[in-house]
């Protein structure tokens, strides 16, 4: 039968107008309940591993915005340390962790099966979650992709350019591609985790896939996209994967059949005019609005979500930012983008 959840129907493909809602970091520090009951959990990674606060912090936007999609609240960073790694969180500046420079740091790490020994709180949270969410909510869920997880395990912290992981895949390609498939195969039975626990559509992020280009674009995002993609697919027939390679530019051309994702995420960097006529021609789209909107409003963010719904109105299209919603957004911009989507004919 297929889904009245009008997330899960543009996935598989249908154009729905107007298109599903919701946005990347929704719960997070521009919402006082969050910061509330982060305070409550005692620290962010606290949360993370709390399943009733983490749950609850999933549905806070859901209840104040009614977004079509709610995303299971965690974090890329815990794959990491469920591999051995230590994780903390600098206040004020991000997350930190010991890191992974050569054969000896890979050879330390723990082995794919025993990560749900740390991860067993996050299924926890998805299971809460699938029963607790609104009939007409998508429950996504998520990891980082191995590029964007192996550059923190690498640096030890995040990094402007990505540095000491192209480094290392210049000096130690070995150490490197062990690395990116040690988390691809992690990331396989973490995902695969969260929708036995009732995950309905998971999606994989590379926030940091604009610092690759040409092959190793293609070896190092790309492919381990697609090896996750395939999995998950082989297991979980019909699951629907939404891939996310920010910066990616004019290499968004062709990524739904290159990664076998069904939607491709886009972000602000290309026009959503551009990503209409190039991207989504191959599948389902998601974006592209400018988070800068959430935090200015007005005009300006009424006139430029229009116009993205606009342009990706003749196919199948999730509305979202083209990156994070950031900590100083105003939740009445966000009422505001959604009564502006909502009203569109
Ligand atoms: C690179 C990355 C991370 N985490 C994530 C990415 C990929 C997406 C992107 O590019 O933004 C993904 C992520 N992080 C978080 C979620 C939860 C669900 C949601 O989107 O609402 C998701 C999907 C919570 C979070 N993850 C983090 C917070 C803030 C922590 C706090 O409450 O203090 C939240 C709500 C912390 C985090 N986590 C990470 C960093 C670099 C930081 C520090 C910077 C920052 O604070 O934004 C790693």
């Amino acid at each position: 039968m297929p889904s009245d959840k009008t997330l899960l129907r543009v996935l598989s493909g249908e154009r729905v107008f107007p298109p599903p809602v919701w946005l990347m970091r929704q719960a997070g520090r521009y919402l006082p309940e969050y910061r509330a009951t982060r305070e409550t959990a005692g620290d962010f990674l606290s949360l993370c591993y709390n399943p009733e606060l983490a749950a609850e912090v999933t549905l806070q936007p859901i209840r104040r915005f009614g977004f079509d999609g709610a995303i299971l609240f965690a974090d890329i960073l815990l794959v990491p340390q469920a591999l051995g790694l230590d994780l903390w969180f600098v206040k004020g500046e991000g997350p930190r962790l010991s890191t992974v420079t050569g054969p000896g740091d890979l050879a330390a790490l723990k082995g794919v099966d025993a990560i749900h020994e740390t991860l067993s709180p996050v299924y926890e949270t998805v299971r809460i979650l699938s029963r607790d969410l609104p009939s007409e909510t998508t429950l996504i869920g998520f990891a980082g992709a191995p590029w964007t997880v192996a550059t923190y395990m690498i640096a030890g912290r995040g990094t402007p350019a990505q540095e000491p992981a192209h480094a290392l895949m210049q000096q130690d390609r070995e150490t490197f591609e062990g690395l990116l498939d040690l988390i691809t195969e992690a990331t396989i039975e973490y995902l695969s985790a969260q929708v036995d626990a009732g995950a309905e559509c998971v999606k994989l992020f590379d926030s940091w896939a604009g610092s690759l280009d040409g092959d190793a674009f293609e070896a190092y995002s790309v492919e381990p996209i697609r090896r996750i993609t395939a999995a998950l697919k082989a297991r979980h027939p019909g699951l629907p994967v939404i891939a996310f390679a920010r910066g990616a530019g004019e290499r968004y051309i062709g990524l739904h059949a290159r990664t076998g994702a069904d939607c491709i995420a886009v972000d602000q960097g290309v026009s959503a005019d551009w990503a209409a006529a190039n991207v989504q021609v191959g599948g389902p789209v998601q974006g592209n609005l400018a988070p800068e909107h959430m935090v200015q409003g007005g005009e300006g963010l009424v006139d430029a979500a229009r116009a993205i719904a606009e342009s990706f109105r003749g196919g199948p299209h999730v509305f979202n930012l083209g990156h994070g919603i950031t900590p100083d957004a105003d939740p009445d911009n966000v009422h505001l983008l959604l009564e502006t989507i909502r009203a569109m004919r």
